[in-house]
């Protein structure tokens, strides 16, 4: 039962300001282990905010957050090392081998020498890019490049994984196994943490969907309950609880302004 597992993330009235603007406004949450939380909401909502929050990359913030019963501002040094992150628009060392950039990854994490390389290698052939593994990654396409970025969010088997829209490049084989790699990762009582704006994937692979817009919580729940009985799509629900449901009127506004 829930209520006897404590939280492996608690996030209490999480306040962020830029300046004179709040783009965080009060958030609570208690997120278990094993849980899959899609992490979704409109451009702007907050959604990269908090993320940066839980990794430790913004550390001034109102309010609390801890980890593995951690406050992440007393110790996020030691809690970073034990989280994956793949974030949205990662620069990655191009003129590196996917080898050489792992190994660099492995050792930020404290991992092993001998038992980085063959944890790479074993990734990189379950990715399908285990014969570019010695080539620089100046040549790889997209796909390929997020695939490494990946495999370095979880090269040291974290038990909290947060990635940021990990999807961007994938053709739609490695989509569908990033998905399946994802439901794999959750039996395995790993948490995912998963910020995307692709409604059909997060509707598929998440147990509960937190909705946010304009920096405050709006819906949280599993999709069935966002569904509410109804026949909906995420998308659907989605555009109705932001209150978006003219993009068909912006679609022909764009088009008119063109002519
Ligand atoms: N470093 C910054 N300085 C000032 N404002 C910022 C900064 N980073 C983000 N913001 C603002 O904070 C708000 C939330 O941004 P955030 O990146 O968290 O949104 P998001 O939900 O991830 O959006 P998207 O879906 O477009 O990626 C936006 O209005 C953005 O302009």
């Amino acid at each position: 039962m829930e209520s006897e597992i404590l939280p492996i993330i608690s996030i209490r009235n999480l306040k962020k300001s830029y300046g004179e603007k709040q783009v965080l406004k009060g958030i609570n949450l208690e997120i278990y282990p094993g849980q899959v939380i899609g992490y979704i909401g409109p451009n702007g909502a907050g959604k990269s905010t908090t993320v940066k929050i839980l990794t430790g990359l913004i550390p001034d913030f109102e309010g609390e957050v801890f980890m593995y019963n951690k406050s992440i501002k007393d110790d996020v040094v030691s809690i970073k090392s034990q989280i994956g992150y793949v974030p949205e628009n990662a620069e990655i060392y191009e003129v590196l081998t996917p080898l050489e950039y792992l190994d660099f990854v492995g050792k930020l994490y404290g991992m092993e020498e001998d038992h980085i390389a063959d944890r790479a290698l074993k990734l990189l052939n379950a990715f399908g890019i285990g014969s570019n593994a010695d080539q620089r990654m100046d040549t790889f396409s997209k796909g390929m490049r997020q695939k490494v970025l990946l495999i370095s969010g979880i090269i040291h088997n974290p038990k909290i994984i947060i990635l940021d829209e990990p999807l961007s490049g994938l053709d739609a084989n490695a989509v569908i196994m990033v998905k399946e790699l994802i439901a794999l990762l959750a039996k395995e009582g790993k948490t995912i943490f998963y910020c995307s704006h692709m409604m059909d994937v997060v509707e598929k692979v998440s147990d509960r969907i937190l909705l946010i817009a304009n920096g405050e919580i709006i819906a949280d729940g599993s999709f069935e309950d966002l569904k509410a009985g109804g026949n909906q799509t995420l998308e659907s629900i989605f555009a109705k609880l932001t209150g978006k449901e003219e993009s068909n009127k912006e679609a022909n506004d764009v088009l008119n302004a063109l002519n």
